[in-house]
């Protein structure tokens, strides 16, 4: 990389108010000439500065672009196998297809064997996975205690009764198991329409019990990590081993474990193995009441039953759309830090909000808050709650349904 040059000296005049006119006159020439000799050299580094500059703000662009690149298409895992003078072979993950890639100077460097890394479609390396970066610790969300209670969640009393009853209880007095002979179910799977309360049932529990919830989407073992489903389902197992007592919730398990399809696409055979894995490791699993399991999907139907075998997902529990009481008790729930002008009505809103799901009826809340606001108000008035449902109404029309289920 060029550095800047250093700057001319700047030329000094030494006129001596004694000297002869003529001299005088000649010192001022030849300081007149050094003047424009340096304005010259100054000229020339200006531009000089100017050509690094734009080639630098075209590095900028293209950096713009590589990083635009990275953050929207799909990356396939691959570990460095050897690199040679200026190229990298590449085994991908998934196939263990191996590919010989070029790469820049900068990554050359960085590079050694051994070493995983994420490239796009055309093998090109976008980044190098260190320790942080690894997948296992990207697919993963991990809470030590998340902060959800059970009095967060609003209208389902009975599905939270059956699951501390299939979840708390075994993590709590697996004894009570023991003593009547019975073993507790495996895994614990709820369906439902999306934003009812699936994920905030499975963190309440790990509230309760003081377990890690460590939380999977089954979408993006498919999605973002390409080849790489299987292992992260044994890491998700080994993890929970390493941490308990925990609990695992694999989000949107559909997406791991839908029926079998006609095509027979290489993304099929991925997803099958990533769902083969995680029937082994639930197969293999030895339920001593510190691990717990739950799976959550909108999804039902579309689920392979080989899933819902005993010893897998045995107990199914329906997270339904919330009636006009769960919806009542869900306004509270989210309009309890809120200040409320009296004639706010909520079971009035519960009525004129059929169909709505908890995180909608979320949703509703702070929008009538920012109502509010925008009026300059920090108490939130009747008026406020239907310009938000109105809102929200015209947002979803015409034509999108609110749930797909
Ligand atoms: N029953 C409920 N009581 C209170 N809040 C709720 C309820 N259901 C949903 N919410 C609100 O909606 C948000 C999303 O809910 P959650 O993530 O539990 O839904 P989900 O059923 O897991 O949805 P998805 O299927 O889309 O993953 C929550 O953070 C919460 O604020």
């Amino acid at each position: 990389m060029s550095h800047s040059p250093s700057l001319p000296d700047r030329p000094t005049l030494n006129l001596d108010p004694d000297m002869p006119v003529e001299e005088r006159l000649v010192a001022l020439r030849e300081h007149y000439v050094n003047v424009s000799r340096v304005h010259d050299e100054l000229s020339d580094q200006l531009e000089l500065a100017r050509d690094r500059q734009s080639e630098l703000r075209e590095d900028v662009t293209e950096l713009q672009k590589e990083n635009e690149a990275l953050k929207t298409s799909s990356l396939y895992l691959a570990t460095v196998e050897e690199l040679t003078d200026d190229q990298v072979l590449l085994k991908q993950h998934g196939n263990n297809q191996e590919v010989l890639t070029d790469v820049s100077p900068r990554l050359y460097d960085q590079l050694e064997a051994g070493d995983r890394v994420a490239i796009n479609d055309s093998f090109a390396i976008q980044t190098i996975l260190d320790a942080e970066t690894d997948a296992r610790a990207q697919a993963m969300e991990i809470a030590e205690k998340p902060d959800v209670t059970y009095a967060d969640i609003g209208g389902l009393e009975a599905q939270i009764t059956e699951v501390r009853e299939a979840v708390e209880d075994p993590l709590l007095n697996p004894e009570a198991f023991e003593k009547v002979g019975i073993d507790p179910p495996t895994g614990v799977l709820l369906h439902g329409p999306p934003g009812t309360g699936k994920t905030m049932m499975a963190k309440a529990v790990a509230n309760r019990t003081d377990a890690t919830f460590i939380k999977m989407a089954g979408s993006e073992l498919v999605q973002k990590f390409i080849g790489e489903g299987a292992r992260l389902v044994r890491d998700l197992f080994e993890l929970a081993a390493e941490r308990e007592p925990a609990i695992i919730f694999i989000d949107e398990i559909d997406a791991i474990a839908a029926k079998r399809t006609e095509s027979k696409t290489s993304g099929d055979a991925e997803v099958q193995r990533t769902m083969m894995q995680l029937l082994s490791e639930m197969d293999g699993f030895d339920r001593r009441g510190d691990i717990s399991i739950i799976a959550a999907t909108n999804r039902f139907d579309m689920l392979d039953r080989a899933i819902l075998r005993p010893g897998r997902f045995d107990r199914l529990i329906e997270v339904p759309e919330p009636d006009i009481e769960g919806r009542t008790q869900i306004l509270s729930i989210h309009t309890r830090r809120m200040q409320l002008d009296p004639d706010v009505d909520l079971e009035r809103i519960a009525g004129d909000t059929e169909g709505f799901s908890g995180a909608e009826l979320e949703s509703l809340a702070t929008e009538s808050g920012m109502f509010a606001i925008r009026d300059g108000r920090t108490e939130v008035a009747r008026e406020d709650f239907d310009a938000a449902l109105q809102k929200i109404e015209r947002d979803d029309s015409p034509g999108t349904p609110v749930a797909f289920y």
